[in-house]
């Protein structure tokens, strides 16, 4: 498995933002993960990068406990716009090599090798041309390709996306889309997090809908059948 928890439970003091979750990703799958804000989208992205550490229960990632898998550049992650300083001064070029910091050494002195990954990243996201801009300059789609272009330069094994598709033109929506297919295509396994239900990714091949457990996960029609989100969010069915 790509991904694998169990019975993992996360707080924050009093905020129980994960509660029991267990689940399994395989690998060459896009996962979407559905919930509403504050659902623990966010936390469950976090406790897979071994950024927090869970209460109780267990995760690993390709076999991997997650700050292993981090350590090891497996996992690639695709913030928030919003989690970003854009006025940050670095380059297009500059973000993507950020993915091979991992294999460049205390001196982070690039190689050729660096330098060719980050071109080819950057070719196959369509952003050769703009390699020299600051990446505040870009278009919110062309951001998100930037930041998918460093996990390509990485040569992650699993990439997390947090709400990839915020603030993207319906263009680059379907750049994106078919860019993450190609990499599921390699085996790749793709987790992206939403809270816009009715607008669930077409591409994803199953989903997971979470509010603090795990309450369906499967196929994304069953998983946003209107039994299921009644049943989740107490919504009478005549009612919608
Ligand atoms: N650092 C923190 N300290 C305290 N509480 C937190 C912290 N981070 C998240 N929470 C709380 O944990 C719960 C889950 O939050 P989380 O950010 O994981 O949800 P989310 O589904 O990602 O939401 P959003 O879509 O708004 O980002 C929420 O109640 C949130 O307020």
């Amino acid at each position: 498995m790509s991904v694998r928890a169990r019975h993992v439970t996360v707080s924050y003091r009093e905020t129980l933002a994960l509660d029991d979750v267990t689940l399994d990703i395989a690998p060459g799958r896009v996962c979407g993960l559905l919930g509403v804000n504050g659902s623990g989208k966010s936390t469950l992205f976090k406790a897979l990068m071994g950024l927090v550490r869970p209460d109780s229960g267990e995760i690993r990632l390709l076999g991997r406990d997650p700050k292993r898998a981090r350590g090891d550049g497996l996992i690639a992650y695709v913030p928030q716009s919003e989690a970003v300083d854009w006025t940050f001064p670095v380059t297009v070029a500059d973000v993507v090599l950020m993915g091979r910091y991992g294999r460049m050494g205390p001196m982070r002195r690039a190689r050729p090798a660096d330098r060719a990954a980050v071109a080819d990243a950057l070719e196959r996201v369509g952003l050769t041309a703009l390699a020299r801009n600051p990446i505040g300059a870009l278009s919110g789609g062309q951001r998100k390709r930037a930041f998918v272009a460093r996990g390509i330069a990485q040569e992650a094994e699993l990439l997390l996306l947090d709400e990839p598709f915020a603030g993207v033109d319906k263009g680059s929506e379907a750049m994106i889309s078919e860019l993450l297919r190609g990499l599921r295509d390699e085996g790749r396994t793709i987790m992206i997090s939403t809270h816009d239900l009715a607008g669930a990714p077409a591409l994803c091949d199953e989903a997971v809908l979470l509010h603090q457990r795990v309450l369906a996960h499967g196929p994304v029609a069953d998983v946003l059948a209107p039994e299921t989100l009644a049943r989740t969010f107490g919504v009478a069915e005549g009612a919608r």
